[in-house]
């Protein structure tokens, strides 16, 4: 970590859903001050079970996880089904205890940056998946947590809010958050993320910088997608 503030630090031996049936086994890693990681493996690699385990979801974990205040955006958006979108702003105010007279000016800013201010005082349960991606990404950056859990924070999003929620990204970290994001958008991952854990069957299959990730997979100048093949595609494809 070369010193920086760790502000998630992870070390699990075991964790599942059920005793005894272990999904993760020896996943240890942390994310400093500043620093964004990406969690990358495919489908049912395990990757919304170690967010899961950290955020202590998940029931049955043996080991130890330091984390701090935080900001988590699930795969899945959830609201309260009887609260509009700026009560939900509101009662975020209330929940956080913020002293600032500014909330709802940041409020209104991130509302207008993410197209949202017209329907401000409708239900998010109606709104596309895309709206509903971009009120948890609001709500989240209203906090300003030291750490970012975002499982999968491209999904639904338009290339406009993409492109919005990457500018957020690169704020976010230049005020010394950490990031832990999952995403299986692997070209966006490998431009903007510092480090990433390759997760396969439950287990970190290579872990580190982009050049750590080409010499464990051979590739010297392959892509984080070439290496990601490379270093999953024995136990997928033959299995
Ligand atoms: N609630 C659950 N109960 C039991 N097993 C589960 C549960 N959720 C996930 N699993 C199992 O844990 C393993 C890892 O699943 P996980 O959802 O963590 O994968 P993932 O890497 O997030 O996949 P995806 O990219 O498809 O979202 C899979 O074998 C899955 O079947």
């Amino acid at each position: 970590m070369g010193g920086s503030l760790s502000l998630l630090s992870v070390r699990i031996k075991e964790a599942g859903y059920a005793e005894r049936e272990a999904v993760l086994r020896d996943v240890e890693f942390s994310v400093g001050a500043g620093e964004l990681v990406g969690l990358i493996g495919p489908n049912g690699a395990g990757k919304s079970t170690a967010i899961k385990s950290l955020l202590r979801v998940v029931k049955h974990v043996k080991g130890e996880i330091e984390i701090g205040e935080y900001a988590y955006i699930p795969e899945r958006p959830l609201f309260y089904d009887r609260l509009t979108l700026w009560e939900h702003i509101e009662f975020l105010a209330t929940t956080i205890g913020t002293q600032e007279a500014d909330f709802a000016k940041k409020a209104e800013s991130l509302l207008d940056l993410f197209k949202l201010s017209d329907v401000r005082f409708h239900y998010p349960e109606s709104f596309s998946k895309g709206m509903q991606q971009k009120v948890m990404l609001i709500l989240a950056f209203l906090r300003q947590p030291g750490l970012y859990i975002l499982d999968e924070p491209f999904i639904g999003l338009d290339p406009r809010a993409t492109k919005d929620l990457l500018n957020f990204i690169q704020q976010e970290k230049g005020r010394g958050a950490g990031i832990l994001m999952s995403t299986h958008v692997l070209d966006t991952a490998e431009k903007i993320c510092d480090r990433f854990l390759l997760i396969d069957c439950g287990r970190f299959i290579a872990t580190g910088t982009l050049q750590d990730i080409r010499e464990t997979s051979g590739l010297a100048d392959g892509s984080l997608l070439d290496c990601f093949d490379v270093l999953t595609s024995g136990r997928n494809r033959n299995d």
